[in-house]
Order: structure tokens, then sequence, then C-alpha cells
């Protein structure tokens, strides 16, 4: 793996219980590359996601994230892995029983953040990454559909990931909103984070093309075109 390379599946096999998934998988990302990651329903985006997020282990193959070796992770390193993975999941919602701020204080809290000061001013940083510095005292609900996965995208970029994983991220937005959405993850992109989006919206892809990659027929395709 070359310092450029954040994450080297090579020759991985995945499975769910004893059913084969995704054979021979093999894929390259570098820093800072922004991919879409596309198939149908069923066909194993999850499943590769979860190998990267080390939920699910490794059987044959080898694999490094962010300088992990997956082959050997740990059940107690999985925490670490996670801290250099910004997660970006739909049902990874914001607590909806405090402030925006609040929120981001937990997630840093739950990470090993102690000191006032630096907490305070990673918040501001991230916020103003996502362009919305002005509602850290906003609760959830004052903030739109858009908004919220703005903060969530914060929340996920507080402990400076190499990479962010984010599965269906505009799966609840109107189109417009959308496009927001995968503009400013192309943003972070560029400032050196990779990010690998899972999506339907092929209408996403057309108007922002990049590299695609597919899960299809019991593997992973790469540089797709729709
Ligand atoms: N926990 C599990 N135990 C057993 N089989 C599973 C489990 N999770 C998923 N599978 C099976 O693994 C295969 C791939 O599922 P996966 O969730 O990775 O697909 P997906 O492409 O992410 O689908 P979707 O787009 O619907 O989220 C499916 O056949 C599914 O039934």
């Amino acid at each position: 793996m070359n310092g450029d390379t954040v994450i080297t599946l090579k020759n991985v096999d995945i499975f769910q219980q004893k059913h084969l998934v995704l054979s021979n998988v093999n894929i390259k990302i570098n820093k800072g590359e922004f991919l879409y990651l596309i198939g149908q329903s069923g066909s194993g985006k999850s499943s590769l996601l979860k190998i990267i997020y080390g939920d699910l282990y490794i059987g044959n193959g080898e694999g490094m994230v962010a300088g992990f070796d997956l082959k050997k992770l740990h059940e107690n390193e999985v925490p670490y892995l996670r801290r250099k993975l910004g997660i970006v999941f739909q049902d990874f919602h914001l607590l909806t029983d405090r402030s925006v701020e609040k929120n981001l204080i937990f997630a840093l809290r739950a990470t090993g953040w102690t000191d006032k000061k630096l907490i305070d001013s990673r918040i501001i940083d991230v916020l103003e990454k996502v362009g919305l510095r002005s509602k850290l005292k906003k609760m959830p609900y004052e903030l739109s559909g858009g908004e919220q996965q703005r903060i969530v995208i914060a929340r996920a970029l507080l402990n400076n990931p190499e990479i962010i994983l984010a599965d269906e991220p505009t799966g609840n937005l109107d189109p417009n909103t959308s496009e927001e959405i995968v503009l400013l993850l192309k943003d972070i992109a560029a400032s050196g984070t990779a990010v690998l989006m899972a999506t339907h919206d092929y209408q996403i892809i057309r108007n922002m093309p990049s590299r695609i990659i597919k899960t299809a027929e019991g593997g992973l395709l790469d540089n797709v075109s729709i």
C-alpha cells in the first residue's frame, strides 16, 4: 500500500453468516477520492461497507483500511478504526433531545475528547466546513432535512477521518438539496478525505459524475458507466 491509498481490498470474499455475498473483491481507493457505490438491493453494498468499517470480518483475502490490517483486526481495535472513518448512514440520526452543539459534544466525548476549549473550537471548525456555524444552538427539529444531514456530516468530520462512508445520504432529500449534499461531500474529498457514497440515485450521478463501483453478480466491478 502506498502512502496515498486509504482502502485496499485484495481478493476478498465477503460472507454474511455462511452465505458468500461478494467474491474476489479487489479495490484501491486513494486519499481525496470521491466514489459512488451502486448495485441492486441485496447485491452486497452494505456488506462491502461493513467489511470496511470492521462490522464483518474478512475471511479470504487481504484488506487495509486507514492503516489497519483487516485480517489482524481485533475486536477491541474496531473503535480505533472507526475513529479514522466518518460514517454518514441514514439510520445514524442526530439525538433529537439536544442541540446541535450538544450532539457534537456528545460525539467528541464518546471518542475521548475532554478539553473544553479544544472541543469548542473543533465544533466551530466542522460547522464552518458544512456552512452551518449559525445553527450551533438549534435543536434538530428546528433544522430542515438537508441541514440535519449537513450536521450529520459535520459530526462525521469531528475526528478528522481519512475516509467518509456515506450510505444513501440523500435518500430522504429533494433533488436540489441532494445535489448540495453531494457537492459538500465532493468538497470534503477535495480537501483530502476519501468519500465512498452508496446511492440508488442515478440522476445525481449523471449530474455530478465520478468514479463508480458496482456490486453485481456476486462481485465488485470498478469504473462502471451508467
Ligand atoms: N445479517 C445478515 N445475515 C444473513 N444474511 C444477510 C445479513 N445481512 C445481509 N444479508 C444478505 O446478504 C446479501 C447482501 O445484503 P446487503 O445488505 O449487503 O445488500 P445491499 O446491496 O446493501 O442492499 P440494499 O440496497 O437493499 O441495502 C443479501 O442477500 C442479504 O439477504
